[in-house]
């Protein structure tokens, strides 16, 4: 046998998937030994004694995923979007059943994102006001993405953390959605337009200024560094990492 790292991709037909297929087959460290669509036997990641999958389905199906690779030992580098504290909880379960399995969960593979999480992290303390807007290409089926999700959440602690106050806003009426969605006290909102693929803009604003910090993914190809850099660490880190972050020296 090789001593190329084997590698399974789950959700191999999609939009995200059929690239990390490519990515995988390009790596001279790696070996594709399942390629899986939806209806497809689990059971191929097994007999092709995978050793990392890359989970790039719904949220409909990365449960059930995840319960058999983490169940097989097999670990797990996942982008899928959907995760709530229950899910996480759920899957920290299986972790704890099958020590010495990793998995990591990031919501954006893209370097750009993951500073413009960090960035938004960093600066949020500074600003009496954030927004978040995100834009996204309209056969994206959840909103808001699961980046916007994790960066307004970064927000909220970080301002919680330096005892700001709520937001100011004096609206008073607002059609449905019109402020878009709360999360823990940010506003979100989702734009879906042909054309765009994934971006997003954080908008702080304080006394007389304003600071916008904008990403744009322009290709899937934006993904794949993360994804692989994602593959060859995680087996040295057992349990859940949530966040590219992790895995990078951001210092
Ligand atoms: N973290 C990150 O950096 C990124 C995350 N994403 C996320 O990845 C996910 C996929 O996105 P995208 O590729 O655009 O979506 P797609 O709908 O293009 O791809 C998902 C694929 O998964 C397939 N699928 C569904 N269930 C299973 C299953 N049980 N086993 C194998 N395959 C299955 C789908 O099949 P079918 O079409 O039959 O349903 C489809 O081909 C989303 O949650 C998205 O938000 C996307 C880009 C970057
Ligand atoms: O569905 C997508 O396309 C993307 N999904 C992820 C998300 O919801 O944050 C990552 C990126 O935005 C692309």
């Amino acid at each position: 046998m090789s001593d190329k790292l084997r590698v399974a991709v789950l959700g191999a037909k999609g939009r995200i998937g059929s690239e990390a297929v490519r990515a995988v087959e390009a790596a001279g460290d790696m070996e594709l030994v399942a390629a899986l669509g939806r209806g497809d036997a689990l059971s191929a990641v097994t007999d092709g004694g995978a050793q990392v999958a890359v989970e790039l389905t719904t949220p409909g199906s990365v449960m059930e995923n995840l319960e058999f690779l983490v169940g097989n030992g097999i670990h797990a580098v996942v982008g899928t979007t959907g995760w709530t504290d229950e899910r996480l909880a759920t899957l920290r379960g299986w972790l704890d059943a099958s020590p010495g399995t990793g998995v990591l969960i990031a919501p954006n593979f893209s370097i750009g994102a993951v500073l413009t999480m960090a960035f938004a992290q960093q600066a949020a303390r500074y600003f009496e006001s954030v927004e978040v807007v995100e834009l996204h290409h309209p056969n994206k089926a959840d909103a808001p993405s699961g980046t916007a999700t994790r960066t307004a959440q970064l927000i909220a602690a970080a301002r919680a953390e330096a005892q700001l106050p709520a937001q100011p806003d004096a609206t008073a009426t607002a059609l449905d959605g019109a402020r878009g969605a709360d999360v823990d006290g940010v506003p979100v909102h989702a734009v879906r337009l042909r054309g765009l693929l994934a971006h997003q803009e954080v908008l702080l604003g304080g006394e007389g200024e304003t600071l916008t910090i904008r990403h744009d993914s322009l290709h899937h190809s934006s993904f794949m560094p993360g994804i692989l850099l994602g593959a060859r660490r995680v087996g040295s880190a057992p349990g859940l990492t949530f966040g590219l972050e992790h895995f990078l020296d951001l210092n």
